[in-house]
Order: structure tokens, then C-alpha cells, then sequence
């Protein structure tokens, strides 16, 4: 990446500063909706899309430490219509992006990385223009480092490395960059590491969580049409029943890679689908459940209550589930990410992340500092809105795009 402009990496993290996702509606004490689990194999009801209702609930249904306890209480007293299984039939009007021919990943991936390795190689390259290595050249590029997202202790590797190999000599941009692709490489290289369904598990679940907007509808269509094509069956669960629009999008994703969709109108309680759509799946000896979640701020206790609720009523029909709790971080947050994986990991239990919208961001070295802090796998990494968009994560692909080296 050869651009250099000048003034761009002062004007980007001058006043860049790590983007809150918009809260979710605020929570309101609501009489707890019933929940109403049905029986291990409800036949498809005749009216195949429930009309929304006229008022959904603000906020996850009331937490109760009993709550548990009530679906079983509950099971006793089934109610068919509670549980909506959509294979078919989509609604009419629902914005899912559509597949345009386009090039190869890798290029989109240096593409949406290129504001990133811009920024990086525009201010090292500025930063030794013909200059021996001393310290305050070293100074800077810390500096520069840090503000690229990449982490205090990356930033100080690369400079311990250069301070060690090639300090009081010239050294070129370029040697730096490559200094930088192989520490990148080697923090994200044990992170890198395949999404494995365990085929002992029927239905492996999968458990998609997030921040409002990351990519998790996205992302499981991506993946449902990946383990389709692996010759998987394939069940989703809508479970971000805040949203109706959330239920359409996924029941759409269902059509296009025809997996069935289990579904309740917006509104419904999330553990209560979660609960049937693990039934469902067993029931019908399913490969893969995928399932939905509203989208949450961390800090929102509330709303992180409800997603631990939704982990215990899966564990109520099946104790390993979920068998992967995927996080999706959006690659344009910047800092604010790390936050998100630590807090849904002590919540949730994250077991893998997936980063999205790499294509287009000047924060993905974000990535690198979550990798150093967390150690978690990163499975897979979003680089467009389409189906084809997803990619299983390689260090050294990330390594070269964010550096700018070929
Ligand atoms: N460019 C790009 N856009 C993406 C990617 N992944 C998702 N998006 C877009 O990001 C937006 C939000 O994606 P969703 O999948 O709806 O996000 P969500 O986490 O389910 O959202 P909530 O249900 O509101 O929490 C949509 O416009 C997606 O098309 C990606 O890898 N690249």
C-alpha cells in the first residue's frame, strides 16, 4: 500500500473514537410473557407466517430466577400455536443483500483493510523517511501503533524487535512493515482456528450473540448456506424477537439456503423459542441449529440477564448446548470490541468470534489487541453483506493486508 496522505492519519484518529451501537429499547417491568414450550414435535401450524403483533415488547421478557423452573412447570400445558415453524414463505418485502460478482476475498479483504495499512504504513513511512533507528523514532512508531488499534503490547514487540535488530542503522518503511506482518502474524496465528461441528452432536448449536448491528443475522445466513453446502442439514432459530424486521431477515436468510426457521411473533419470549427450537431440531435429527439473538450493549445488565436465561433454557433441553457461543464484533467498533469480548465472554461463555465488515474499516488492528488479551478463536471473518462473504480467518492474510505487504 503505497499511498501516502499526508494529514489523513492525523485526521482519522484525531477524532475518531470507538462507535456505540445504538441501546436497544429501554426495558420495561412487563408482566412476564408465558412462555409456552410445546411438545417434542409440533406439526407446522396451517397459518405459516404469524402476523406480527400490534405492540411488541420494549425489552426481553422479566427475569425471575424461577424462570426455568416455569417453562417445565409449563411444558405440561402446551399451546400449538405458541411456536411458528416456518419453513417456507418468506415475507413479502425483507432487505437482504444479494450476490453481485466481485473479486476474489482476499482483495476485498486488503481492499476494506486498505484505510487501515494506509494509516499504518502513510505514518511509518513518515516516521522514517531517512532516519537512523533511535529512540524517539521508536517513540513514535509505538505511538502509531497504539493508535492503530493494535494493542500496547504488539506496539512494543514490533519496537523491542526493530530496537534489538536494527537499532542506529537506516531503516526503510518497508522493513517495518514487514516487522509488523510477521508480529501480527504471529499473535493471530493461534487464534486462527476452524469453526469444528462436532457431528456427534444432533443438532449441533450454535448460539450467535452481539452488540445491536454487528452482523449476527448476517452472519448465520452466511453460515447456514456454508453448512448446506457441506451437505448439513441446517435449522435456524429466529431468536432476536425484539424485532420484527430481525424475524423477516432471518426467515429470508431460511428461504435462501433452505433451512426451516423456527419463529414466534415479535415480542415473544426469546428462551421460550430458543427452548422449542432445540426440541425442533433434535426432533428432526438436524445437523446444525443456529440461533439468532437480540442484539445487546454489554453494559446493559437487563439485556445480558436475558441472554444467560436463554443459555440456561437451552441447557435445559440439552445440557452440552450450546455447543459454539459465537460473538460477532464488528470490525468498525475499534476499541469498544474489546470491551464487548470480555463482558459477553463472562456472561455468555464466548467460544469463538467472528469479525465482520473487515471489508470496509480503518480499525481492524483492533483485532490483533483482542487476540493478545483473549486468546479466543477466531473462526471466521465477514468480508461483505452477501452469502458468499465469509471466510474462514488466516493470520497471515491478515498479517499482509493489514501491513500492506504482498
Ligand atoms: N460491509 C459489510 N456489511 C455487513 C457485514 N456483515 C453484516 N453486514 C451488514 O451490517 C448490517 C447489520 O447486520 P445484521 O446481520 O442485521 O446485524 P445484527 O447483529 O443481526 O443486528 P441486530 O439484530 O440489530 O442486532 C446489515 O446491513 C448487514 O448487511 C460484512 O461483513 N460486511
Amino acid at each position: 500500500m503505497t499511498d501516502k496522505k499526508p494529514g489523513f492519519f492525523k485526521r482519522l484518529f484525531g477524532g475518531e473514537q470507538p462507535v456505540q451501537p445504538p441501546a436497544p429499547p429501554e426495558t420495561q417491568p412487563v408482566s412476564a410473557p408465558v412462555p409456552q414450550p410445546v411438545g417434542p414435535t409440533p406439526a407446522p401450524p396451517p397459518d405459516i407466517v404469524p402476523e406480527p403483533e400490534p405492540a411488541p415488547l420494549p425489552g426481553p421478557p422479566e427475569t425471575t430466577p424461577d424462570y426455568v423452573e416455569d417453562i417445565e412447570a409449563q411444558r405440561a400445558v402446551p399451546e400449538p400455536e405458541a411456536t411458528a415453524f416456518v419453513p417456507l414463505d418468506p415475507p413479502a418485502v425483507v432487505e437482504v443483500p444479494v450476490e453481485t460478482p466481485r473479486q476474489g476475498w482476499f482483495a476485498r479483504l486488503a481492499t476494506g483493510l486498505k484505510r487501515s495499512s494506509d494509516q499504518l504504513t502513510g505514518s511509518i513511512t513518515s516516521v522514517f523517511t531517512k532516519r537512523k533507528l533511535d529512540a524517539a523514532t521508536l517513540d513514535e512508531l509505538e505511538d502509531v501503533l497504539i493508535q492503530a488499534d493494535l494493542g500496547l503490547e504488539t506496539a512494543t514487540a514490533i519496537t523491542e524487535t526493530l530496537r534489538r535488530d536494527r537499532f542506529d542503522r537506516d531503516v526503510s518503511g518497508e522493513d517495518v512493515r514487514a516487522v509488523l506482518a510477521s508480529e501480527v502474524e504471529k499473535v493471530l496465528g493461534p487464534v486462527a482456528r476452524p469453526l469444528v461441528i462436532d457431528s456427534t452432536r444432533k443438532p449441533f448449536v450454535i448460539l450467535m450473540i452481539g452488540v445491536n448491528g454487528s452482523g449476527k443475522t448476517t452472519t448465520i445466513g452466511k453460515l447456514a448456506q456454508k453448512f448446506a453446502a457441506e451437505g448439513k442439514s441446517v435449522m435456524l432459530a429466529a431468536g432476536d424477537t425484539f424485532r420484527a424486521a430481525a424475524i423477516e431477515q432471518l426467515q429470508v436468510w431460511g428461504q435462501r439456503t433452505n433451512a426451516p426457521v423456527i419463529s414466534r411473533p415479535a415480542g415473544a419470549d426469546a428462551s421460550g423459542l430458543a427452548f422449542d427450537a432445540v426440541t425442533e431440531a433434535r426432533a428432526q435429527g438436524r445437523d446444525v441449529l443456529i440461533i439468532d439473538t437480540a442484539g445487546r450493549l454489554q453494559n446493559r445488565d437487563e439485556l445480558m440477564n436475558e441472554l444467560e436465561k436463554v443459555i440456561r433454557v437451552i441447557k435445559k433441553v440439552e445440557p452440552s448446548a450450546p455447543h459454539a457461543t459465537l460473538l460477532t464484533l464488528d470490525a468498525t467498533t475499534g476499541q469498544n470490541a474489546l470491551r464487548q469480548v470480555e463482558i459477553f465472554g463472562q456472561r455468555a461463555g464466548v467460544t469463538g468470534l467472528v469479525m465482520t465488515k473487515l471489508d470496509g474499516t480503518a480499525r481492524g488492528g483492533i483485532l490483533v489487541a483482542i487476540a493478545r488479551r483473549f486468546g479466543l478463536p477466531v473462526h471466521f471473518i465477514g468480508v461483505g453483506e452477501g452469502v458468499g462473504d465469509l471466510e474462514p480467518f488466516t493470520a497471515s492474510d491478515f498479517a499482509r493486508a493489514i501491513a500492506g505487504t504482498d
